[in-house]
């Protein structure tokens, strides 16, 4: 069913132990997908992205992570699932892309054997209906000689070819849900068209649901249903690539849009975000976490205790700061205005 929903992200936080202390990566993150649907991730480096898709993949050691909330993923709550329920539903349900396809694949394997391995794992199919399913996805890979790729060596492919194989061994059973870590970032711009485009095809083709983790606002723009945008672990906006795009409301947003040249609407020049995203040990304990980066806007103008705003269906916003928010050239230009 097309808006069957498939995962439901509840109030979901992931903590790290550093020096015998558990800090937050996540903070009470929120979000569902559904079948057929791709949402986006986006945010700088450091804002929580990998955590949150490694806390849905259940990779994280409990003994050096705290995780609290719900993960409820057709019906089962991941949070706390023992390992070998786990290991029926990664691979077999959900199925995650990372963004080195290198450090993904085994060096010494070829690659009919790393693609049917998944399948050993969690189906019974014959040896032969095994590899008729890798020549099946290779090609739908878009590979033009699926036999020859299938007896090579990761070494002997391109990037663009071994993401490919990657992107097979993640969707070999079918997944429902696809998580894809930055799955174009370590690739050129052309194979990155061409990768997204796979992306496109499985998710027409398999209606899974798609998670894709990236920094690339174009990347978005291009294929995504919905974004939620990251910053220093908390969802700060959540919409439909529409909202996000064409009514972006919360400054980090509209910052990240800026700093892309031929999207970002507000100005032709070039804007820098200054500063960083704060280190787990640095993360301010109340009020906008993104204050200090837009030191202009009055901290009268946050939230002491920033909450997710419904400013039109199914467009939301953290901070009411977006109200009075103003890039400084903004600024300068409507008091020369007033000033003419
Ligand atoms: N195992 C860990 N132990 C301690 N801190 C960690 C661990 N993994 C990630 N972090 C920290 O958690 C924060 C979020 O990191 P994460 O990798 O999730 O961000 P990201 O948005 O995915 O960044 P990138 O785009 O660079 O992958 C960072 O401050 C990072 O240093």
């Amino acid at each position: 069913m097309a808006t069957e929903k498939i995962l439901d992200v509840r109030d979901v936080s992931t903590a790290f132990k550093i020096d015998g202390h558990f800090y937050d990566a996540v903070t009470h993150v929120n979000l569902q997908i559904k079948k057929d649907e791709i949402l986006a991730i986006v945010g700088e480096s450091g804002c929580g992205k990998s955590t949150l898709a490694t806390t849905i993949m259940g990779l994280h050691d409990p003994a050096e992570t705290k995780i609290s909330g719900e993960i409820d993923f057709e019906g089962t709550n991941l949070v706390g699932l023992p390992e070998d329920k786990y290991n029926k539903i990664r691979g077999a349900k959900i199925g995650m892309i990372f963004q080195d396809p290198l450090s993904s694949l085994n060096p010494l394997k070829r690659v009919e054997d790393q693609i049917k391995e998944v399948m050993d794992y969690h189906t019974d199919l014959s040896s032969e209906k095994k590899h008729a399913r890798v020549i099946e996805l290779l090609s739908q890979m878009g590979i033009v000689n699926p036999e020859r790729t299938a007896h090579q060596f990761p070494h002997e492919l391109s990037g663009g070819m071994r993401q490919r194989v990657v992107i097979a061994i993640a969707i070999a059973c079918k997944p429902d849900l696809l998580i894809a870590d930055e799955p174009t970032t370590a690739l050129d711009v052309t194979i990155q068209a061409q990768i997204l485009d796979v992306l496109l095809n499985i998710q027409k083709e398999n209606h899974a649901g798609i998670v894709l983790i990236t920094h690339d606002l174009g990347v978005v723009a291009q294929t995504a249903d919905k974004v939620a945008v990251m910053y220093a672990g908390q969802i700060v906006e959540y919409g439909s690539t529409k909202q996000i795009f064409k009514t972006p409301k919360h400054p980090y947003t509209r910052s990240l849009l800026r700093s892309i040249p031929q999207l970002g609407g507000e100005s032709d020049d070039l804007y820098v975000i200054s500063g960083n995203v704060p280190s787990l040990q640095k993360m301010p304990a109340s009020g906008d976490r993104f204050a200090s980066r837009i030191p202009w806007i009055p901290a009268s103008d946050h939230e002491k205790n920033p909450q997710m705003h419904e400013v039109s269906s199914g467009h939301l916003v953290r901070c009411t700061c977006y109200k009075s928010f103003y890039f400084p050239d903004q600024k300068k230009k409507k008091v020369a205005n007033e000033l003419n």
